[in-house]
């Protein structure tokens, strides 16, 4: 089994949690209150702009140009896709960009994109940064396939942008390839680093719980 396999089943419980979680099962059914996906909106789209960072160190620490290439790729999908449905969502709640990006993230949020940045930041190189930046992919990846298999309705939810984002074959395909390259990175690492590598995955899934736990309750500044 590859080194990223490996760490996805290891991760998979914690994955389910999140599946399992409040928000999402409520997504789900199309019976989540509007204030929770709104302030899910503002928290996310805050994350995207301090995840885009974790990318600035990785081009900052690289040894050549496919591992900045790979970045800037990963940065620009990150941008251009996700950032993309939430400009949709913000201006269907009557928020401009300008104006959410004065608001604070919530501590489950800031907690996640400090742990991350830190991790970059002070990591040895590619397979540190490439762990505090996985997760969070991949693990919307396998979530939000399995929500639209238990919850094949949500298509006809306000929700449904969202979940198309996630669950289609064009991120399907992105995971893959970033899979790949972090698969290549890791390869040969020694065992103390491994063993650092996948404690910062296993670190990183614990916070898309608590994230997904937070969103659960709407926030009281918008
Ligand atoms: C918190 C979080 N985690 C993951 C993703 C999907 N890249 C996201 N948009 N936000």
């Amino acid at each position: 089994m590859t080194f990223c396999n490996r760490l996805m089943e290891e991760n998979l419980p914690i994955w389910e949690q999140c599946l399992n979680s409040a928000f999402l099962q409520k997504l789900g059914e199309g019976t989540l209150p509007w204030d929770c996906f709104k302030g899910y909106i503002v928290d996310d789209s805050l994350y995207l702009r301090e995840y885009a960072k974790v990318f600035a160190w990785g081009m900052a620490k690289a040894e050549d140009m496919e591992e900045i290439r790979t970045y800037y790729e990963l940065l620009s999908f990150v941008n251009e896709g996700e950032g993309a449905t939430r400009l949709c969502y913000l201006e269907r709640f009557s928020l401009t960009d300008a104006v959410i990006q004065r608001l604070p993230q919530r501590p489950e949020n800031l907690a996640y994109t400090r742990a991350m940045i830190a991790t970059a930041r002070d990591g040895a190189g590619a397979a540190e940064c490439m762990m505090a930046c996985l997760p969070c992919m991949v693990s919307y990846g396998w979530i939000f396939t399995r929500l639209l298999e238990r919850f094949p309705g949500v298509g006809d939810t306000p929700y449904w942008p969202l979940v198309r984002d996630y669950a289609g074959a064009e991120y399907r395909a992105a995971c893959e390839r970033w899979a790949a390259f972090t698969e290549k990175i890791c390869t040969g690492l020694e065992p103390a680093r491994e063993r650092r590598c996948a404690e910062i995955f296993r670190a990183c899934s614990v916070h898309e719980l608590r994230f997904w736990e937070m969103s659960g309750r709407p926030r009281e500044d918008i």
